[in-house]
């Protein structure tokens, strides 16, 4: 799946949410922190880890707007690391071993976090496989990925000119 136009959609939302922010420190500790609170938050959505209740997973879209607000914070943090060149999608099998959804949860989170500790393009690229793969697990085509990115891309600007 081609990644470039979500690049694009993505660096200028940033540079929007900058501007209207007034933004002119490094940024990356923040969007860093703010994609593991977005993987949980899908996690929470999922509720694949709550062997305590019965309630079932939330609607599909609920669980792909969280998935995207992460991708939004994906796309960010490697722009941020000049890798806006990833022009495909990573495909890899590291993600294979996780087994369950929790599993997977908790690679990711892993992943994110070796990420910001080594900030190079194979720990990045880690973090988008480990994605794919939870992409897989929870039905979602590349396509309803793209659909439900752009809506949210467009939903931000309309927070922000709201004050939000
Ligand atoms: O620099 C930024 C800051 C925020 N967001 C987007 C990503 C998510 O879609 C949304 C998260 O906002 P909260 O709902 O967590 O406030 O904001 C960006 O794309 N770039």
């Amino acid at each position: 799946m081609e990644l470039i136009d979500l690049f694009e959609m993505q660096k200028r939302l940033d540079k929007y949410i900058e501007e209207n922010n007034r933004v002119e420190r490094d940024v990356f500790r923040e969007k860093l922190l703010a994609l593991t609170v977005e993987l949980a938050e899908l996690a929470n959505e999922t509720r694949c880890f709550k062997f305590w209740s019965r309630k079932g997973p939330s609607p599909k879209p609920v669980l792909i707007e969280e998935y995207v607000d992460s991708i939004h914070f994906l796309l960010s943090l490697g722009i941020l690391k000049g890798m806006e060149d990833l022009h495909e999608w990573p495909e890899g099998e590291e993600a294979e071993e996780a087994g369950d959804l929790t599993g997977l949860f908790i690679q990711t989170q892993r992943e994110i976090l070796n990420f910001g500790d080594r900030q190079d393009r194979a720990s990045y690229k880690a973090v988008w496989v480990h994605y794919r793969a939870i992409a897989e697990a929870l039905g979602f085509t590349a396509e309803d990925v793209v659909t439900a990115y752009r809506e949210k891309n467009e939903e931000n600007y309309a927070r922000q000119q709201r004050g939000y």
